[in-house]
């Protein structure tokens, strides 16, 4: 077969599935892996593997069997330290295993942006017992944010209001925590004016960025973003800034979506992703290249045109709300007629849901950002989920 690229995709959702779009069409070969079967880009790509991401031999198995040129993580929960071994025995992981290992790892990214390389951060503490968390609340004060250091889309997650809610807090967490370190980051609530993801490129010929994005959420999940968020200069220059400098020291090339708070004229580095984001989905209608494509250009060493520009777009997201492996969708044609935007519509097509499981996102363009939103959350309301 020829083909421009093999690519081992760890991790086949929703983002996977749009990376996987946008890497074809450059003629790319994608073997898509995921711990259940027909995950979402398995139903696009070449060919598939179903496996534990967390499991070693499994991921090395995968990786000897299809020697890929490029190994591209797509979920933050994978065997890490098999990441390293593999690249350094030659094969290419994207960005780098070290940027996966420290954005896995909530301690390790904060400590690398706080510490090392200075970032504006919420304060924070890091505990391993009860009695560490009365100390770390102690340190960031009330309200407070307690989360697993290893956990992803807001799980075990909570918003800590005074003393007496600690216990229940840090039970949560160790409960809904993933990977074996009972580890968690207290740290200061910030009430922020608003929160932005800002898409980060680095390419072999240095950093470029996206319009920045706003996003709103609920229980620590994206319900909706836009694009572009209106910021001052100096702000989005801080945040420009702060991202080059932490994806700079990850190396490599790809997109990051690097998560910021804005509050008056204080930026606020939060987390990061090293791949693309999820309140990035809007790029698949607002920018002529979107964040996958912009991931696939990088990673594959082939040119981005600048400056990247956005047209006011919005997505807003599809929930389930219940277990369910029978599933079917209904409204496409009331969604993607609601006026005043232009509507578009991806349903991922999983095979099973659960309660709050995102499906599908509703993306509108408009005359501006406040139009695009509503017009995405209207139509993201018309599209209903059937339960069989
Ligand atoms: N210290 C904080 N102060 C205020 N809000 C916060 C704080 N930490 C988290 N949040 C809110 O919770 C959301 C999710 O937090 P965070 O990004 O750290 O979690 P996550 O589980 O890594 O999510 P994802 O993997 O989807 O990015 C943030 O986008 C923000 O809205
Ligand atoms: N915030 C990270 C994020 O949005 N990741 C996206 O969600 C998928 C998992 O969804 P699932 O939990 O429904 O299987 C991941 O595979 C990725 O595409
Ligand atoms: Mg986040």
């Amino acid at each position: 077969m020829a083909f421009t690229a093999k690519i081992l995709l760890l991790g086949s959702g929703e983002l996977g599935r749009e990376f996987t779009i946008s890497a074809k069409r450059l003629g790319a070969y994608v073997v898509a892996c995921d711990a259940y079967d027909n995950a979402p880009a398995m139903q696009l790509a070449d060919a598939r593997e179903v496996f534990s991401m967390l499991d070693g031999a499994a991921l090395r198995a995968a990786v000897e069997k299809h020697r890929p040129d490029y190994i591209v993580p797509e979920i933050e929960a994978i065997r890490t330290e098999t990441l390293v071994e593999l690249e350094a025995e030659g094969f290419h992981v994207v960005p780098s295993a070290r940027a996966t290992q420290l954005t896995m790892n909530r301690d390790r990214i904060r400590d690398l942006a706080a510490e090392q390389l200075g970032l504006a951060t919420s304060r924070y503490r890091y505990a391993e017992s009860l009695e560490e968390v009365h100390a770390g609340a102690a340190h960031a004060g009330f309200p407070c944010v307690i989360k697993p250091v290893m956990s992803s889309s807001g799980k075990g997650q909570s918003k800590v209001e005074d003393a007496a809610e600690l216990e229940a807090a840090w039970d949560y967490a160790v409960a809904n925590m993933r990977g074996d370190r009972r580890r968690v980051i207290v740290e200061e609530f910030v009430d922020f004016d608003y929160e932005i993801t800002l898409l980060t490129v680095r390419t072999k010929d240095g950093v470029l960025f996206c319009p920045p994005i706003g996003h709103r959420q609920e229980r620590g999940d994206y319900m909706e973003s836009w694009q572009p968020i209106a910021m001052s200069d100096a702000a989005l220059a801080a945040a420009q800034d702060m991202a080059a400098k932490v994806v700079d020291d990850l190396g490599g090339q790809g997109i990051f979506g690097v998560e910021f708070f804005v509050r008056g004229e204080d930026v606020i580095f939060s987390e990061l992703s090293p791949r693309p984001h999820d309140t990035g989905m809007v790029t698949l209608v607002s920018q002529n290249l979107s964040e996958f494509d912009l991931h696939a250009r990088a990673i594959m060493g082939l040119p981005i045109p600048a400056p990247i520009r956005a047209r006011p777009s919005a997505s807003a997201v599809i929930l389930a709300d219940r277990d369910s492996d029978a599933l079917g969708y209904e409204g496409l044609a009331e969604a993607l007629g609601v006026p005043g935007g232009t509507v578009d519509l991806r349903i991922f097509a999983k095979p099973t849901s659960r309660p709050y499981r995102r499906m599908g996102v509703a993306l509108a363009s408009a005359g501006d950002t406040d139009a695009a939103r509503s017009v995405a959350a209207e139509a993201a309301g018309k599209v209903r989920i059937t339960y069989g």
